[in-house]
């Protein structure tokens, strides 16, 4: 199902607008995930769409319908929250069937109902047992059968993974890529970790300040940063930022508009000539090799940087020169808006 939102607002009853004009659409069956920092209003968002939380001003719409008067009950949508909130005293197909059952679906419809979702998630061998002898990714995984008991029109995950271990993370953020695919649910995942939206998500919005800095497909955000926020949330090492009077002219002229910063990625920075590109003169410290990666401590005036690109072959507390390659250099203005090359705008 389709979700639009038409110029939302919240303001909270302390009378502090926490959202401010969220103007957006999820197409049908798609994986969208809201990613930001704390307090960016990822869970705002999410409880506007799930009706636990009513728009001050705008719409909201679930395909054609507008549901913005509608409660979370009205509106059908299954939830899975970071902690499972699954019956304790209950077994797993009890658990998968209880939404089924207050929803007075018949008993042999629900029981199979339950049986297909918990092979769907791939829990089937485990329906006799009861929450607690279940590991977290194997309760992560009833939740989201739970939530997909009452075929609801989206799915909505509150930073479903928060609570397991590394490995499990990596394995639960495929497996709800797969469960995701397999029922086509429009659905709909808050999370603070960059690197797990850029995994699972189709398309992310990024949300800093209850506004949307960017919603974009996960390429796109990563090459093509609209502003400062954008480029620093997105990738791993973090965005290197230089001041534009540490690069001179040379470099701030290739951009159209005022130049307060530089931003660099990791990989873009090279002591082998790369075009086309910007030059620096720069000092590299050291060069860490990590099995397949490499890392390079370098400083730029007085701008220390990250670069994953640098050769073991780069003179070491010498000065020299090192390149960037273009296509990730971005400029910036004071405000962080990014800044196009010359003659770039469109
Ligand atoms: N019940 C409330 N009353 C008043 N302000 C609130 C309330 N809940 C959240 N806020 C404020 O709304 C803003 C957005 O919060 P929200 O919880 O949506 O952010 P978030 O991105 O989900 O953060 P987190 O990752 O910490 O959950 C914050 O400034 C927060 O302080």
């Amino acid at each position: 199902m389709e979700v639009k939102f038409n110029h939302v607002t919240l303001t909270y009853p302390n009378g502090i607008e926490v959202l401010h004009d969220m103007d957006f659409d999820i197409d049908d069956g798609q994986l969208v995930a809201l990613l930001g920092p704390s307090g960016g209003g990822k869970s705002t968002t999410l409880n506007l769409i799930s009706g636990l939380l009513s728009a001050t001003t705008g719409n909201i719409y679930f395909g054609d319908k507008d549901v913005t008067k509608q409660d979370a009950l009205e509106r059908g949508v299954g939830m899975v929250f970071q902690n499972y909130a699954l019956y304790p005293h209950m077994t797993v197909l009890d658990n998968i069937i209880f939404p089924m059952k207050m929803a007075k679906i018949d008993k042999a419809t629900r029981k199979q109902r339950a049986l297909d979702l918990a092979k769907l998630v791939r829990v089937d061998d485990q329906i006799t047992k009861k929450p607690s002898d279940l590991s977290g990714g194997q309760q992560q995984r009833v939740a989201i059968a739970r939530a997909l008991a009452k075929s609801p029109n989206i799915l909505l995950l509150d930073e479903p993974l928060s609570n397991l271990d590394a490995r499990l993370r990596v394995e639960m953020r495929e497996e709800i890529r797969r469960i995701q695919k397999e029922t086509g649910v429009t659905t709909i995942f808050v999370t603070h970790d960059q690197s797990e939206a850029m995994h699972v998500a189709d398309k992310i919005m990024v949300l800093n300040d209850g506004r949307i800095q960017q919603y974009d497909d996960p390429q796109s955000l990563y090459e093509n940063p609209n502003n400062q926020f954008v480029a620093n949330f997105i990738g791993e090492p973090a965005l290197n930022v230089i001041s534009a009077h540490q690069l001179g002219t040379e470099v701030t002229q290739l951009f159209d508009g005022n130049v307060a910063t530089i931003g660099i990625r990791a990989e873009a920075l090279t002591n082998e000539v790369k075009e086309p590109a910007i030059k620096m003169q720069a000092v590299v410290h050291e060069v860490l090799s990590f099995g397949r990666d490499r890392q390079a401590t370098i400083s730029v005036g007085e701008h220390q940087l990250i670069a994953t690109d640098v050769t073991t072959s780069a003179l070491i507390d010498q000065e020299m020169t090192l390149f960037a390659a273009l296509s990730g250099v971005y400029a910036f203005d004071k405000d962080g808006q990014r800044l196009p090359l010359r003659g770039e705008r469109s």
